[in-house]
């Protein structure tokens, strides 16, 4: 009987193990602190490169001569190695990877603490440091502890202008920013079952926000249909334990419209009791909350209308934006006055493309808010894609729940 890592790491929890790393990536930030670590370990060798990606977003296209520099390097580096590479407005790491990259059932290790969202394939995935990355790409391998699990029982479906950036935030609320530390979180009951790929991307993505490893959902009918559309054919996987030692449980249809107030991921109340503070700015974007669906649902409330606040919209891949061109969602956005960036991070984790000033207050789609994130003295609140479509339009905190 074991739970998802377990199976996946073919150890119980507790164990420490060397184990062959499936997939293995990393971004224009920790490539750079990677390739200095496997120089310096690595004896020229790299293994596997067809199973390593670097994945240029965070800080793409550049904003100093130095990032430059350093990304010119870089990318000669993945060019030498043969390795995957996604260049500037390919976008955000974790999307590009999910977007048939990585599979159900693989070891995946990222230089990126968000790693964690590629647990909605039915991946055991997780983030490292730039040195075990070298590491990896030196010897192949990394070593694990396989982590005890925490159970997410989902019940019941949302209702409302809910939607699953709501209930992540609620389950960060409910382990705390530190409830879930070094273990692993299984989302799991008949209200997971009902999700979209894209709301368990978004759900397994703020894992980390509670301090665990990973936030694992179980392959099945539609991780097959996903994987389908980018043409492969993957098996499901089957839950053997019933309980687990800690668990939570939330009901989707109780929830409301929330919001995490700055500075910590886990202090969240409705929105509505936040109605009417001003904004300077609106984010919608990254890992989080970046996806098509984020942005088709942005563009229902603001179709025909005006943003009455600075709106920044950067969508978390080129798949993603040529989706949105496609099916017109990105003419809504733009003639609502959104100012669309290229696809990547975006502003953040505040380096560039709409950092906030001092005093300043964004209510962004992201999954962190910590004291000075996008920028010096400004204050971040989270929330979806629906709130920050009727804030946008508002200029204030608005719920979404009188925009549908
Ligand atoms: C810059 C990078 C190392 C960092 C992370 O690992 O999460 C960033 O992506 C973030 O979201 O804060
Ligand atoms: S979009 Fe934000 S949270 Fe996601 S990887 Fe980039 S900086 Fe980190």
């Amino acid at each position: 009987m074991s739970t998802l890592s377990e199976q996946i790491l073919g150890a119980p929890a507790g164990e420490y193990l060397d184990r062959r790393v499936d997939r293995a990536f990393a971004h224009d930030g920790t490539g750079v602190l990677a390739l200095e670590a496997w120089r310096a370990i690595g004896n020229g060798v790299f293994t596997d490169p067809d199973r390593r990606h670097l994945i240029f977003d965070h800080i793409a296209p550049a904003n100093t001569s130095l990032t430059a520099d350093l990304q010119h390097e870089l990318r000669a580096f993945a060019k030498k190695q043969k390795i995957h590479f996604s260049d500037v407005g390919g976008g955000v790491c974790h999307q590009v990877m999910a977007e048939g990259c990585a599979l159900p059932g693989e070891v995946v290790v990222g230089a990126d603490s968000h790693t964690c969202t590629l647990g909605a394939l039915g991946a055991f995935a997780t983030g490292v440091g730039a040195t075990d990355l070298a590491g990896v790409w030196a010897t192949g391998e990394s070593w694990f502890r396989v982590p005890e699990t925490i159970g997410i029982f989902l019940e019941g479906h949302f209702t409302g202008a809910v939607e699953a950036k709501d209930l992540a935030l609620a389950y960060v609320a409910a382990l705390g920013m530190d409830g879930g530390t070094y273990r692993a979180l299984e989302f799991v009951g008949e209200g997971a079952a009902g999700l979209s790929m894209a709301d368990r991307l978004t759900l397994s993505n703020m894992a980390v926000e509670t301090g665990a490893k990973a936030g694992l959902f179980y392959a099945d009918k539609t991780t097959q249909k996903y994987f389908a559309g980018f043409g492969h054919e993957v098996g499901v996987q089957h839950r053997e334990v019933d309980g687990y030692p800690d668990e939570v449980t939330i009901d989707l249809g109780n929830l409301e419209p929330l919001l995490a107030l700055p500075p910590r991921v886990d202090t969240v109340c409705p929105v509505a009791e936040k109605e009417g503070m001003a904004v300077d700015q609106v984010f919608l974007g990254t890992c989080t909350c970046g996806r098509y669906e984020d942005l088709e649902r942005f563009a229902a409330i603001v179709k025909g209308k005006k943003v009455k606040v600075r709106t920044v919209v950067v969508p978390a891949s080129r798949a993603v934006l040529l989706r949105a061109v496609e099916t017109g969602v990105l003419t809504t956005l733009v003639e609502a006055g959104c100012a669309v960036g290229t696809p990547g991070c975006g502003p953040c984790l505040g380096a560039h493309m709409g950092v906030i000033g001092e005093g300043e207050v964004c209510l962004s789609t992201a999954n962190r808010n910590f004291r000075n994130r996008m920028g010096v003295g400004g204050e971040i609140y989270l929330a979806s894609p629906s709130t920050a479509a009727a804030t946008a339009l508002a200029g204030e905190i608005a719920s979404p729940e009188g925009c549908l």
